[in-house]
């Protein structure tokens, strides 16, 4: 499968094909309004990266801790006019005293305002060597981004100016480069983000559509936090009320059960509200990743052609042999603002007519179409006759689908379409769009072609080779991955945007729910459900520390971050 990523990408705008996958490009749509459509190919350039770590409740400790670190934040490897350079640790104070022309004569800072932009000469240390004329800017700890003291140096972004202030913040006693991710492990372990905000913080930097980056500015805005920490706060609050029976001792018996009673409909609604909130369809993690639309269809039905024309470029191989896409080949696109995935894959047909390759290819499509939130299910209709229903049924199904349900509804229904029934109802799903493509090779005068038995909003007739009713399936697609990433909420930030905060709050569900069928006799195993559910909610934020999730997390950042 190919699967085209990059964190360093430029935008571009394309007229036409676009050369390699050499860069991300945003490309503009020759055939439709830019708006809708934008490619994003990359290249598979340095990824973002890690650092080492801390809770959120306990500053950092260590020699690591005490060390001074900087490195440029601006985009390693990106040529601009400016570079930034920040430095975080006690050291940053040293670093302004010896290597600005000001800081020499007067090291009390005094003429440095907090927060402030100030032009200054940097020289090299210990010697007046000039360097380069610097906005520098000194957030004092703790209010500034790692909440230790940090200094921001922006100086002109030539590589030679780079290198020099590296170097001579390099020879400074105590200073280091930082590692990936490490400003920001630093701002987690000291209190000023939670795991929540550090993901939306990468989540932010990873973002390439519109959609993305609103999901991800809330969640580093808090708004994930203050849910997570509000329903934490709720269960210690009946925590404290059960372990307080606990403390009565033997005479407890009877106010345990009161104290249950109480309890019991507050559990029951902090379960209730989880549940809802995992409850979203997945659109939060769908979000992050981008929807997979997969395509498929018979083989030279035009599936490849199909990703060219909404890719913008021959992304795919298109020959008028039958069978020429064997493996999975996906793209990044974004389409009103949102992301998706977009897989052409090997034509599917009987298992005797196809070789070995394509036997796979078959199964890696089939494979992809069962757990697909959108599928496009293409038709060659160039000889004037639509698919049936039942052929495109059949041709999802497979015959290995066809056995399988067969035997399985066969049994309990004793007749012999279950097969069909069963793929019947995901030709029913509006997340099927069925295409049916080549219309230019019919007659100008043609009657309009349609699947009978397939709701019209789900069939759309195009031809890939003029363009000709790309607009109204662009519209369905958009509308769908629309509906599919923004819920029922109309655009409302879902919180759960990974599988880690799922796996912690099904936990904490669990918990709440093994809870709810104790009863008042057992108030020390009722208030260890509670202690499980404070804990599994505090693992989602941070507050309760997971060495090891913590490396997973800051290894997606990168260095200067
Ligand atoms: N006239 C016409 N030809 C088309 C159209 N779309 C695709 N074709 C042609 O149909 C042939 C097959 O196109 P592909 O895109 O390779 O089809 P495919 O479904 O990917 O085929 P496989 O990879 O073999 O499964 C090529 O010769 C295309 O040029 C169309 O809209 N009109
Ligand atoms: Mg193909």
């Amino acid at each position: 499968m190919v699967r085209l990523t990059a964190f360093c990408w430029t935008v571009q705008r394309l007229a036409g094909w676009s050369g390699g996958a050499a860069h991300r490009a945003v490309v503009a749509a020759p055939r439709w309004p830019a708006r809708r459509i934008f490619v994003t190919a990359a290249p598979s350039v340095g990824p973002p990266a890690s650092g080492s770590g801390a809770g959120v409740s306990e500053p950092l400790s260590g020699p690591e801790a005490r060390d001074t670190i900087f490195a440029v934040s601006s985009g390693a490897g990106v040529r601009a006019g400016v570079a930034v350079i920040r430095i975080s640790g006690a050291g940053a104070r040293i670093a302004l005293q010896t290597m600005i022309a000001r800081g020499r004569l007067d090291p009390s800072l005094a003429w440095l305002a907090p927060r402030m932009a100030t032009l200054a000469k940097l020289l090299a240390p210990g010697s007046d060597e000039r360097l380069d004329s610097a906005l520098v800017l000194w957030f004092p700890a703790p209010r500034s981004f790692t909440g230790e003291d940090v200094a921001e140096l922006h100086v002109h972004g030539g590589r030679a100016v780079v290198a020099a202030v590296l170097a001579a913040l390099g020879a400074l006693p105590g200073h280091r480069l930082a590692e990936r991710g490490e400003f920001t492990r630093r701002a987690f372990g000291n209190g000023r983000m939670d795991l929540t905000e550090v993901e939306g913080l990468s989540d932010l930097l990873a973002a390439n559509t519109d959609a993305q980056r609103r999901q991800a500015l809330a969640q580093m805005g808090g708004a994930a936090r203050a849910r997570f920490d509000g329903w934490r706060a709720q269960i210690l609050d009946c925590l404290a009320h059960t372990e307080a029976v606990i403390d009565f001792g033997e005479d407890a018996d009877d106010l345990g059960s009161d104290v249950l009673r109480v309890v019991s409909p507050r559990v029951a609604e902090l379960a209730a509200q989880m549940t809802r909130a995992l409850a979203d369809a997945r659109r939060g993690e769908l979000l992050r990743d981008g929807p997979r639309v997969v395509i498929v269809g018979a083989p030279n039905a035009g599936k490849s052609s199909l990703l060219n024309r909404l890719a913008q470029r021959p992304a795919a191989i298109v020959t008028p042999i039958a069978g020429t896409t064997r493996d999975v080949l996906e793209l990044e696109l974004q389409l009103g603002g949102f992301p998706l995935r977009l897989c052409d894959t090997a034509g599917l047909r009987p298992r005797d007519e196809a070789d070995e390759i394509e036997v796979e290819g078959m199964r890696r499509a089939r494979a992809l179409l069962a757990d697909a939130p959108m599928r496009l299910v293409v038709a060659d209709v160039s000889a004037g006759v639509p698919p049936s229903r039942e052929e495109l049924a059949a041709l999802l199904r497979g015959e290995e689908g066809a056995d399988a349900a067969g035997e399985a509804s066969g049994a309990a229904l004793g007749d012999g379409d279950e097969g069909a029934n069963a793929a019947a109802l995901d030709l029913d799903d509006s997340s099927l769009l069925v295409v049916l493509n080549k219309v230019d090779a019919l007659p100008a005068n043609r009657a309009p072609l349609s699947v009978h038995g397939i709701a019209p909003s789900c069939q759309f007739c195009i031809s890939c080779e003029t363009g000709e009713g790309m607009d109204a399936l662009l519209d369905a697609l958009e509308a769908r991955v629309r509906a599919l990433l923004e819920g029922e909420g109309g655009g409302e930030t879902a919180i759960v945007t990974r599988a880690r905060h799922r796996e912690h709050l099904e936990q904490a569900v669990g918990a709440l729910e093994r809870f709810a069928r104790l009863d008042g006799l057992m108030v020390d195993l009722a208030a260890e459900e509670l202690r499980i559910a404070a804990s599994e909610v505090g693992k989602v934020t941070g507050t309760i520390r997971v060495e090891e999730m913590l490396d997973i997390i800051f290894r997606d950042f990168c260095i200067g971050k």
